[in-house]
């Protein structure tokens, strides 16, 4: 019997950053390349510019801790990026390193690897290894190391090592541990070891072929290396040091994927979980004490404590150049930036042999009985709080909404590139790619999410006729909301009165009826019709197409209040503002 205890040494109390990098793939086809060039463009080890879409004269710097161009080898990701965490899985900590990015982008290209080039997984467990046997003669504990691998596919936890299993529970204890009853955990003592599991298990995982990727993982996969370190002498101090070893499936657009039947559903949980991991961001860093939504996705469940404080984290943002990743290379660099923000609070798992069995255990005796499943006790002030500790993995998953709100551009955007112009021309988006070289102006201003919009030259290129229709619209938007706002204020009613002082001066069956209206509309409006709703603009049409896609149908206009950015208050003032809109029609 064991229990847990906070240590109290100097490194547990540190924050730790989620540490971003980006890496950009390079071309696929060579062809590709020499028509249309890059739509992105590291500028230095640490800085990175995309088009702007919203003003092709105009691109968008991003600032993360590592920038790994196209010529950037396996070797250099992982010396640069992953290595510096490993030792702290030695001491107890937790580490976690996921792979995040569209589709095709190279994640598990990045995680995994070839035999010609490994990635991140067989350099990082070679590394652990070293690190322990270079320890072990010297320092007075013994350590053993296990693994286990998992895939999360259609929300379905299956152990990639016991192929045949079902569908595992997510448990929690009551102190806040993830467990996972009925994981394989194998005891590994070396790298071909782990090796004669690891290989065959990836095999196990899902895979299929889409437009986008002839191989594409249709799974989250989660490779858990765990060092449990003991004491020799007594109190035999045990610690526990887990790391996470994600590659997550890649966000996707099924416009461009073509997804149909089992891929669609595939790609419904995937842009799920991905979206529900992108909610855990904000939440996480937002700072405030609002509820972390772990439980929303099994995904963010699973790795709450590689996300919620304990952990020292990497995210690998994969990106690819072709003008076609476009929007969704957009939406995963704003989701690497935002999660930057993040703060993990590392600290040290241990637990402490009960004085009754001071009795020294044999090496074997611990390998074979101290790492069978997730730890049983763990007691820590700080880990009671890791719902709201920012931590890492996560990065996915703000960008699904992120990926939402840019879907819906995209498919305005493509719908635009794909008509001709007034003059008969091709947009010319496409051919713009070179337009990366262009004139930079000094005057950059950095936004909370470290980027920087840099105004080009308009001698040098034009805008493009179909982002100054989209431009125009958000005009009509704004007109639309001061006029909505207006007619609040002829009602006599301020943002924050009560629904029923506004609402009591109205005919209450009419006030139904014009719910009705609404919620018809948010139920069935395509986005044109959503923007009609007012103090609705162009990107809370989108969010409700994106909550819709996931959610199906509002019950109630009050669900409106699930769609990200809608307080209470903006409700309110949502509602008034088109129940008075709706009587007057
Ligand atoms: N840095 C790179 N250098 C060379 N080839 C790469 C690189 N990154 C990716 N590739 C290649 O690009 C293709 C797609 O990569 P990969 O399968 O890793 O994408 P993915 O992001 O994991 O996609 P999915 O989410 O669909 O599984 C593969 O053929 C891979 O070998």
């Amino acid at each position: 019997m064991a229990t847990r205890v906070a240590v109290s040494d100097g490194g547990n109390k540190k924050t730790s950053r989620v540490r971003v990098a980006v890496r950009l793939r390079p071309y696929m086809n060579k062809e590709d390349e020499k028509s249309e060039g890059p739509c992105v463009r590291g500028l230095d080890s640490q800085n990175l510019e995309i088009i702007n879409w919203r003003n092709a004269t105009e691109t968008v710097k991003y600032h993360f801790d590592v920038f790994h161009g196209e010529q950037t080898t396996q070797q250099e990701v992982f010396l640069s990026s992953v290595k510096p965490i490993l030792p702290h899985i030695l001491n107890g900590q937790n580490a976690s390193v996921f792979a995040y990015g569209p589709t095709g982008a190279g994640k598990t290209h990045t995680m995994l690897g070839s035999s010609e080039q490994p990635g991140v997984i067989p350099r990082a467990v070679r590394e652990v290894f070293k690190l322990v046997k270079a320890k072990d003669e010297s320092d007075g504990w013994d350590y053993s190391i296990g693994m286990s691998y998992l895939e999360i596919y259609n929300e379905k936890v299956l152990d990639l090592l016991s192929p045949n299993s079902h569908d595992l529970p997510i448990r929690e204890d009551k102190d806040k541990n993830i467990l996972i009853p009925g994981l394989t955990h194998m005891n590994i003592t070396n790298f071909a070891d782990f090796d004669k599991h690891f290989v065959p298990a990836t095999l196990n995982r899902t895979t299929a072929s889409t437009k986008l990727n002839q191989r594409s993982s249709r799974s989250h996969a989660i490779l858990l290396i765990k060092v449990v370190r003991t004491q020799q002498q007594l109190p035999h101090r045990q610690q526990t040091g887990k790391l996470y070893l994600v590659d997550l499936a890649g966000s996707e657009d099924n416009r461009r994927t073509g997804n149909q039947g089992i891929r669609l559903k595939e790609s419904g949980a995937i842009n799920l979980s991905l979206f529900t991991l992108s909610k855990v961001v904000d939440s996480l860093n937002s700072g405030t004490s609002v509820r972390v939504p772990y439980r929303d996705s099994k995904l963010t469940r699973l790795l709450q404590d590689s996300l919620g404080g304990s952990a020292h984290s990497v995210m690998i943002t994969n990106i690819a150049p072709e003008y076609k990743y476009y929007f969704d290379t957009f939406s995963a660099l704003n989701f690497a930036a935002k999660s930057k923000l993040i703060v993990n609070k590392p600290f040290t798992r241990e637990t402490v042999a009960v004085p009754v069995l001071p009795v020294k255990r044999s090496r074997e005796e611990r390998e074979t009985g101290g790492s069978g499943t997730e730890p049983q006790k763990k007691k820590h002030k700080e880990e009671k709080k890791s719902e709201h500790d920012g931590s890492s993995l996560i990065i996915c998953l703000e960008l699904k909404e992120k990926q939402r709100e840019l879907e819906s551009k995209a498919m305005l955007f493509s719908q635009l590139a794909g008509e001709k112009s007034i003059t008969g021309q091709e947009p010319d988006f496409e051919n713009k790619t070179t337009a990366l070289r262009r004139k930079q102006s000094d005057a950059t201003k950095p936004n909370k999410q470290q980027a920087v919009v840099q105004p080009l030259q308009v001698s040098q290129r034009q805008p493009l006729q179909q982002l100054l229709v989209v431009k125009k619209q958000s005009v009509c938007v704004k007109k639309k909301e001061e006029t909505c706002s207006d007619l609040i204020e002829s009602l006599g009613g301020k943002e924050n009165n009560t629904k029923s002082a506004w609402e009591s001066q109205l005919d209450q069956s009419m006030v139904d009826q014009s719910k009705q209206k609404i919620l018809q509309i948010l139920n069935t409006g395509c986005l044109k019709e959503l923007k009609s709703l007012q103090q609705i603009g162009d990107k809370k049409a989108k969010l409700i197409l994106g909550w819709r896609e996931i959610h199906g149908h509002f019950t109630k206009v009050e669900d409106l209040i699930q769609v990200e950015g809608m307080t209470e208050k903006r409700f309110s003032s949502f509602m008034k503002a088109n129940i008075v809109s709706a009587m007057g029609k």
